[in-house]
C-alpha cells in the first residue's frame, strides 16, 4: 500500500513539473517574441502562468537595453510580481496606451476566445487587455480547446455586485446555467475580488457562441464583468507536454 502511495505521489509530482515547465516555456517564448527595444508599456496579467512572463521580462530588462517605462498590473498579485521583480509599476490613468499585455487563460477556443477569471481577476484583466495594442495569452496544453466549456468545467466566472448575488443566481438559472457563488477557501464566506465584489461561476456547458453569451450576460444589471474574453487575443502560446511551444494566432 505504501509503495502504491509513493508511486502515485511521484506521478503527481511529475505531472505538476511538466505543467510548470510548459507554463515557463510558453511565457518565455511569448515575451521573447513580443518585447522589443520599441516596447514602452507592458500589461501584466494574473495567475500562475504569467509569473514566468514577469520572470523573463525582468531577466531581459537586466541584460538588455530595453526601454520599458511602465508595467500595468491586473490584480494585487500582479502588482506584487512587478514590485518584487524590480520592474516599473504604474497604472492605466498614467499610461492609458499599453504596447503589449500578457495574460493566462483558463481555456482558449479555436478563435482564441477565452474563459478567464479562475483567480477572480477578470475585471481588471479585461480593462488592461482593452487598452493594449497586443493581447497575448500564455498557457499550458490543458487550456488548449476548440469550444469553451469543454475543458474548463467550473463555469464562466462573473464578477457581481454583492447586494444582488441571489437574484443573479435565479436569473442565471432561468437562462439555463448552473451558477454557484464562489466560496473562499481559508475565510468563512464568499470570495471577495480586488474590487470588493463577489464571483458567480456559471456553467453553461459547451459554449457555441461566446460572443452572444457575453453580450447577454453583460446586459444583466449587477454583472460587472464576465470572464469571457471574445475577439481580444491575437496570439496564444501553449507550452506542450513534449516541451515544445505551439503558437495559435488570429
Ligand atoms: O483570474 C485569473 C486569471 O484570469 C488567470 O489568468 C487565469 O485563471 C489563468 O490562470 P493560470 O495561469 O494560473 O492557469
Amino acid at each position: 500500500m505504501a509503495q502504491v502511495t509513493t508511486a502515485t505521489a511521484a506521478a503527481v509530482a511529475l505531472a505538476e513539473a511538466l505543467v510548470t515547465e510548459a507554463k515557463r516555456k510558453a511565457s518565455y517564448t511569448a515575451v521573447d517574441e513580443h518585447i522589443t527595444t520599441e516596447t514602452r508599456v507592458v500589461g501584466i496579467g494574473s495567475g500562475s502562468t504569467v509569473v514566468f512572463c514577469v520572470e523573463r521580462l525582468a531577466q531581459r530588462v537586466k541584460s538588455e537595453n530595453l526601454g520599458i517605462k511602465a508595467c500595468i498590473p491586473t490584480s494585487f498579485q500582479a502588482k506584487q510580481l512587478i514590485i518584487e521583480a524590480g520592474l516599473p509599476l504604474s497604472e492605466l490613468n498614467q499610461f492609458p496606451d499599453i504596447d503589449v499585455a500578457f495574460d493566462g487563460a483558463d481555456e482558449v477556443d479555436a478563435q482564441l476566445n477565452c474563459i478567464k477569471g479562475g483567480g477572480a481577476c477578470q475585471l481588471q484583466e479585461k480593462l488592461v487587455a482593452s487598452c493594449a495594442k497586443k493581447f497575448v495569452i500564455v498557457a499550458d496544453y490543458r487550456k488548449n480547446s476548440m469550444v469553451l466549456g469543454e475543458q474548463w468545467k467550473l463555469g464562466v466566472p462573473l464578477e457581481v455586485i454583492p447586494m444582488v448575488y441571489a437574484p443573479l443566481l435565479s436569473k442565471l438559472r432561468a437562462l439555463g446555467a448552473n451558477p454557484v457563488l464562489r466560496m473562499a477557501m481559508r475565510k468563512a464566506g464568499p470570495v471577495v475580488t480586488d474590487n470588493g465584489n463577489f464571483v458567480i461561476d456559471a456553467d453553461f456547458g459547451g459554449i457555441q457562441d461566446p460572443v452572444a453569451l457575453e453580450r447577454m450576460l453583460i446586459a444583466i444589471p449587477g454583472i460587472v464583468e464576465t470572464g469571457l474574453f471574445c475577439n481580444m487575443a491575437k496570439w496564444a502560446y501553449f507550452g506542450m507536454q513534449d516541451g515544445s511551444v505551439q503558437l495559435r494566432s488570429a
